[in-house]
């Protein structure tokens, strides 16, 4: 379990992280989501005391990360792939999380083995690595300790398709069997196939937290018509919220009502369903629209 409180982290005038409260349960797969710079990393640094928040506190296993004896044996950390030792082997760098965790060192061809990193790449010094090869040996690493749980700063960044499919793969068998997994993505896709639970945030705050179904579920209802302006009309004048979609209409209301309206009205439909994912990406979109460095630069 991970329990963030009121965390805030100021540098100098600027707000990295502005108040941000939530829980992270065992037996889940948490998606942390937010644009480049919402303060994702912050977050996580604070969480393993490598930041000092300016206030607010963060506890995993009910402590300090800092004071957990032999951290690595309780929580598997991954903030930056690319901050190994360049000049050592992979092997070398998880024999030595092994020593200093005090753990056997037959754990370390175990974690070659899961994370699919060969005896020859386990010899190649690391600054030879590609991005999805340190990702690889990254998660290797966090899971050296056999812990609890997980925080993964980005970790599909750099794995090529089959590597994003197999680490879903891994992290949903490690949340089945009651681990605790906290995964930070920029991109809504990555998280959304693995995460059962989804936390958002946007310029340091949290804009949306709950489960995947809840947050799914108030995305509402995607309608198209022979003619939408015409329809989004009726639905308005029945006291419903309309929004124009990519495709069709978003109205906040069940299907079977809005079936009901148009056959009352003979209004030809061409599309009825929850918006569903689709939804959920406009939700993460508008959400978090302020930060989008697009935007700004636009
Ligand atoms: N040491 C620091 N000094 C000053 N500002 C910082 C520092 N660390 C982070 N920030 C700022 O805090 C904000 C949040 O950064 P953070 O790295 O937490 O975002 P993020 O959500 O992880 O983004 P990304 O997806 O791009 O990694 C950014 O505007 C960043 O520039």
């Amino acid at each position: 379990m991970i329990s963030v409180q009121n965390l805030t982290k100021r540098y100098g005038a600027y707000t990295a992280v502005d108040d941000v409260s939530f829980n992270v349960r065992p037996g889940a797969v948490t998606g942390f989501l937010g644009p480049n710079g919402a303060g994702k990393s912050t977050c996580m640094r604070m969480m393993c005391s490598l930041t000092p928040p300016t206030s607010g506190t963060a506890t995993v296993l009910d402590r300090p990360y800092s004071s957990l004896p032999n951290p690595g044996r309780h929580v598997g950390v991954l903030l930056d792939a690319s901050a190994q030792h360049a000049g050592r082997t992979g092997r070398e760098i998880l024999t030595l999380g092994a020593m200093v965790m005090g753990i056997d060192r037959s754990r370390v061809d175990e974690m070659l083995d899961l994370v699919g990193l060969s005896e020859s790449e386990a010899t190649r010094r690391v600054r030879n690595y590609s991005l999805g090869m340190r990702q690889r040996l990254g998660i290797a690493h966090a899971l050296l300790g056999d812990p609890q749980v997980l925080i993964l700063d980005e970790p599909a960044n750099g794995l090529d398709p089959a590597g994003i499919r197999w680490m879903r793969g891994l992290l949903r068998g490690y949340a089945d069997e009651g681990g605790t997994v906290l995964l930070s993505s920029h991109l809504l896709h990555e998280v959304e196939v693995v995460a059962d639970e989804l936390v958002v945030i946007g310029r340091g705050r949290i804009v949306a937290q709950g489960t995947k179904a809840e947050l799914m579920a108030a995305t509402g209802t995607t309608v198209r018509t022979t003619d939408d302006a015409a329809f989004a009309g009726l639905l308005e004048g029945a006291g419903l919220e309309v929004k124009a979609a990519s495709t069709g209409l978003t109205v906040q209301a069940e299907p079977q009502q809005i079936g009901e309206l148009a056959a009352r009205h003979q209004v030809v439909l061409i599309e009825l369903r929850t918006a569903g994912s689709a939804g959920l990406e406009d939700m993460f979109l508008e959400l978090t629209a302020d930060d989008a460095r697009e935007e700004v630069a636009a």
